[in-house]
């Protein structure tokens, strides 16, 4: 089994909307670190799991320096975000998102 893992820092802001006050329902921004894993038992025609190269072009191109409500269609959790990463890139099969020293989201794909 190979194991590809691709980290990357991310500028963007974002607001959520939640079912009880919260601070967060206002526009703020966090150095994102998004750390996306890819696994594979047999490689492809170019000897890879996937290409580093890809996996940056599908999630730090679209998202740095972005607002992230304007370009994700739904509310912008890292949950949610972490989801929406991996039904992107081939052969992912866990997303880490780290909002702050403190806040982070793993989502594994079942
Ligand atoms: N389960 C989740 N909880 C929260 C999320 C989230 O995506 N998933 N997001 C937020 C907000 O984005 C907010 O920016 C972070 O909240 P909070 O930890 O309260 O604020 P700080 O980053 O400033 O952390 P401090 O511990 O206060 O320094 C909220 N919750
Ligand atoms: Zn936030």
């Amino acid at each position: 089994m190979f194991t590809v893992i691709k980290r990357m820092e991310i500028s963007a802001s974002h607001k959520l909307t939640l079912s009880y006050p919260s601070k967060c329902e206002n526009l703020h921004g966090h150095n994102w670190v998004i750390t996306v894993y890819c696994q594979a038992e047999e490689l492809d025609e170019n000897g890879m799991v996937v290409d580093f190269t890809h996996i940056k072009k599908a999630v730090k191109e679209r998202l740095d320096h972005k607002n992230l409500n304007d370009i994700l269609p739904f509310n912008p959790t890292a949950e949610n975000i972490a989801r929406w990463i991996c039904g992107q890139i081939r052969n992912c099969v866990k997303v880490e998102v780290r909002e702050s020293e403190g806040n982070t989201v793993i989502y594994e794909k079942d």
